[in-house]
């Protein structure tokens, strides 16, 4: 909250200074034992959609807490929009949105009263609430109590909660958890929406083919640590051209299909043979020879595939993915 006069929607949102939106050098965060960031340095520039991926106990949320200026780091600079976000810094909270976790909601007001609550604390006036609405599509819903919206609407009115005061800067923490397939790729829509308007985006999430459609770049936390930072396209390319053939396991035997010129490897999952290859039309053809194409799939590489091979949770068949 500032002392300065209420904004209005006709009010250009604040651009300051220049630089990047957020710098982080050799941050460090222990509790205990327990390093929980263990020297993260990385830079996102403004109007990047930057998504920060990495399995449970990673440090995500310890990292994004440290940005957002609600933990103190160890050791580290961290500077965000061109500031220093601890100790809290009055200036910089209003140009920096922070997903609400849906059980913070004043749940029983109207989704308009809600938002309108959130834009008064930060002095914004009435018009804002009507605008955060529109913007994650809930114009329609806004008379309804936050009680009563689904849980998709719900979602979508945390992120409102993020924009009401029009920030710079949005740190988003899996905002599409817990919704239907239909109710994500709507919300996907929101988001892009978001990064058109030149925001920055900082994502967490745990979906995999949402940080590959939506983010620019992705870095991908393990134990406290980034092991890979780049564009989703760039990690996957530097994964390998590997392609996988699924095969219908009774139609193929691993050693008939370890013989075939061009399968590097071949492993079993489900009730099918995986083989691997950077020669899938020769594959193919060979295996069309033995057994037919009916039921086969081809499947190549995609994030999901870098993140398990990182994470340590692959098949531990990739190779030369770029570290930061
Ligand atoms: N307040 C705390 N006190 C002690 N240990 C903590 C605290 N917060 C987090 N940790 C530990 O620090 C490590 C990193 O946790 P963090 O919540 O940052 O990871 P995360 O990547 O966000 O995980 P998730 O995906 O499950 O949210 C974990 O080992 C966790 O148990």
């Amino acid at each position: 909250m500032t002392s300065t006069a209420p904004r209005t929607p006709q009010d250009p949102p604040a651009q300051p200074s220049a630089g990047p939106a957020l710098a982080l050098t050799e941050v460090h965060k222990t509790y205990g034992a327990t390093r929980a960031v263990d020297g993260v340095s990385l830079t996102v520039e403004r109007g990047e959609f930057f998504g920060l991926l990495g399995p449970n106990g990673a440090g995500k949320t310890t990292l994004v807490e440290i940005m957002e200026g609600q933990r103190r780091a160890d050791s580290g600079t961290v500077a965000v929009l061109g500031a220093s976000p601890w100790p809290r810094d009055t200036a910089l909270l209003p140009r920096i949105g922070v997903q609400t976790q849906t059980s913070a909601f004043f749940v029983r007001l109207t989704a308009r009263e809600h938002l309108a609550t959130m834009a008064a604390l930060y002095r914004c006036d009435a018009a804002a609430a009507e605008r955060a609405l529109a913007t994650v599509g809930l114009t329609e819903q806004g008379g309804t109590r936050v009680d009563d919206l689904s849980g998709g609407q719900r979602q979508r009115l945390a992120i409102a909660s993020a924009l009401v005061h029009d920030p710079e800067l949005i740190f988003l923490d899996e905002p599409t958890a817990a919704l239907d397939p239909q109710a994500r790729r709507s919300l996907w829509q929101v988001l892009r929406d978001l990064k058109g308007q030149g925001r920055t985006i900082v994502y967490t999430t745990h979906h995999l083919d949402e940080a590959e459609a939506l983010c620019d770049r992705v870095a991908i936390m393990v134990a406290g640590k980034v092991v890979a930072l780049d564009s989703p396209a760039r990690l996957i390319a530097a994964a390998g051209p590997t392609t996988r053939l699924l095969v219908p396991a009774d139609r193929l035997t691993p050693e008939r299909a370890r013989a075939v010129e061009g399968v590097d490897r071949v492993t079993e999952e489900g009730g099918s043979l995986v083989l691997e290859t950077t020669e899938a039309g020769r594959v193919l053809a060979a295996v069309d020879a033995i057994a037919g194409l009916q039921g086969v799939q081809t499947r190549t590489a995609s994030l999901e595939d870098v993140y398990l091979e990182l994470t340590g949770t692959g098949t531990g068949t990739g190779t030369g993915i770029s570290q930061p």
